[in-house]
């Protein structure tokens, strides 16, 4: 059983996305947008790890392979960890847009158990954009990347501002991404986006 509300289905005046011409170039590494980041970043020990690559228009694919602290039932990967690789997935997507954006709504089938050690083959796409939502959808197969759907989603991303992450994060954190020259360097990057 799958299906759409209707949070997520975009208006008329919604527009199609345009891929930013200075996204990367298909099949190119997008990289971790923070290092600290649980979906994608490299310094955390227990984090996905998820690994995204730019594919044609505004999607991409990524892979993530399940480890032993990702389990929710034994041997299996906890359906909230599989959301995470959805979400971080179709968060990347606003990379390719040049658009910082946040999660609004994530709406998610689990259509397969995943055991520990398997590699989820994601594939995602923006479908629309409306003034600062960004409609996107995802899928996850196992096997191969043309194996069986094992999650899909669908997401509503809000557009926000910089300043969304300095008012909200914790001051530490926040300092320490500021010092970062590779973190300062990609902020900009967003920031110029006409
Ligand atoms: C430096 C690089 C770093 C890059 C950093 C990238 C990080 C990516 C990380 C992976 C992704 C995540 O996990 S992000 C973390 C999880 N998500 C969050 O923490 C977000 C928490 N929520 C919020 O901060 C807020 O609710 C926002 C920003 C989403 C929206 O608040 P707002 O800015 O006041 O905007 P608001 O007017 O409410 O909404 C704008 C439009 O979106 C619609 N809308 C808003 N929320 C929803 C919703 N849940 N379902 C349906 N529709 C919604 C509204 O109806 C409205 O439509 P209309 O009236 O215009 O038609």
């Amino acid at each position: 059983m799958s299906g759409t509300s209707a949070a997520l289905t975009p208006p008329a005046d919604a527009q199609a996305p345009v891929r930013h011409p200075d996204a990367p170039a298909p099949g190119e590494p997008l990289g971790a947008h923070y290092d600290q980041c649980f979906g994608c970043g490299g310094g955390q020990p227990h984090g996905l790890h998820l690994e995204a690559r730019a594919g044609e228009g505004v999607s991409l694919t990524a892979e993530f392979t399940v480890q032993p602290a990702h389990q929710g039932a034994p041997g299996l990967a906890h359906g909230g960890v599989l959301a995470s690789a959805l979400d971080e997935t179709l968060g990347s997507l606003n990379w390719l847009l040049r658009i910082i954006a946040v999660t609004g709504r994530l709406e998610t089938d689990f259509l397969l158990p995943v055991p520990v050690g398997t590699t989820l083959y994601l594939e995602a796409e923006v479908t629309a954009v409306a003034g600062r939502k960004i409609y996107s959808t995802a899928t996850g197969r196992i096997g191969g990347p043309d194996g069986p759907v094992a999650v899909r989603a669908d997401a509503l991303f809000v557009e926000v501002k910089v300043d969304h992450f300095v008012e909200n994060g914790r001051p530490a954190e926040i300092q320490a991404a500021m010092s970062d020259p590779d973190q300062v360097r990609r902020t900009r990057a967003f920031e110029v986006n006409p």
